[in-house]
């Protein structure tokens, strides 16, 4: 019998919702593998688990809602036990590539948020080297020729070369996130030193958020067809340490 990837996505997902007590707030994350997180964790809800979530995306929010998952805010919720969320590549030392669906900024604000981030994922989405999966930037609309310039010219001086285009959804039409950014989408191929480019992007005015998440992920149920593999935490990478 053959796997199929979105059975490996559920397997993630459910090693994932083992993580799950009673009384948590947990972050809930975007993506087609999140999405197996949330229905997995609606059947518990439905079997009198008590959770609230904080949703990091429109999506998300309309399918927890589906699923019967309350749902709070970060206003009301600053402080979350856990976040579970998806990404689109994991390297060796759980640095992330994120926002292939457009949901970086939520995702990573609800991560910061959290005691502890799991990143659940298929087996091809851990890499030695992460770059290849263009990296999602999400810019202001206003001048966002001349912050596209200005991505492009200190990438450059750090040795990223590539074409660096404008997302545009399904319709064709350029895509716009919840926020009501754009995203840019920049194909280095490579990033050896996600630190340097992740301090340069910050240092852009105009870019409000990347998809290299740093720190964040403690741990990583990476699903193969031979099994759920855990990748542990690297505490050191961590700002936001778990806090009492
Ligand atoms: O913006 C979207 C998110 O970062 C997703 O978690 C990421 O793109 C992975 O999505 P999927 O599970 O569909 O591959």
């Amino acid at each position: 019998m053959t796997t199929s990837s979105e059975d490996l996505k559920r397997s993630a997902a459910l090693a994932a919702l083992d993580h799950v007590g009673e009384g948590m707030a947990l972050g809930i994350g975007t993506g087609s593998t999140a999405a197996h997180f949330v229905r997995a964790l609606g059947a518990r809800v439905r079997d009198g688990l008590g959770i609230v979530g904080v949703p990091t995306s429109e999506e998300t929010a309309r399918l927890c809602a589906a699923e019967g998952i309350p749902l709070t805010t970060l206003d009301d919720t600053p402080h979350l036990h856990l976040t579970v969320d998806g990404a689109d590549e994991i390297d060796p030392a759980l640095r992330l590539i994120k926002g292939g669906g457009g949901a970086l900024l939520r995702e990573k604000i609800v991560a910061a948020a959290s005691d502890r981030m799991i990143v659940i994922a298929d087996g091809s989405k851990a890499v030695p080297v992460l770059g290849t999966f263009p990296l999602p930037i999400e810019v202001n609309l206003f001048g966002l020729g001349a912050t596209l310039r200005e991505i492009g010219l200190l990438s450059a001086e750090l040795g990223l070369e590539g074409p660096i285009r404008r997302r545009l959804g399904r319709d064709g039409e350029p895509f716009v996130t919840d926020g009501g950014h754009a995203i840019l989408d920049a194909c280095f191929g490579r990033i050896p030193d996600p630190e340097a480019l992740a301090a340069t992007l910050n240092t852009i005015p105009g870019v409000v958020e990347h998809g290299l998440f740093i720190g964040l992920a403690t741990q990583a149920a990476i699903a193969r067809t031979d099994g759920v593999e855990w990748l542990p935490a690297r505490e050191a990478n961590r700002p936001h340490g778990a806090r009492p």
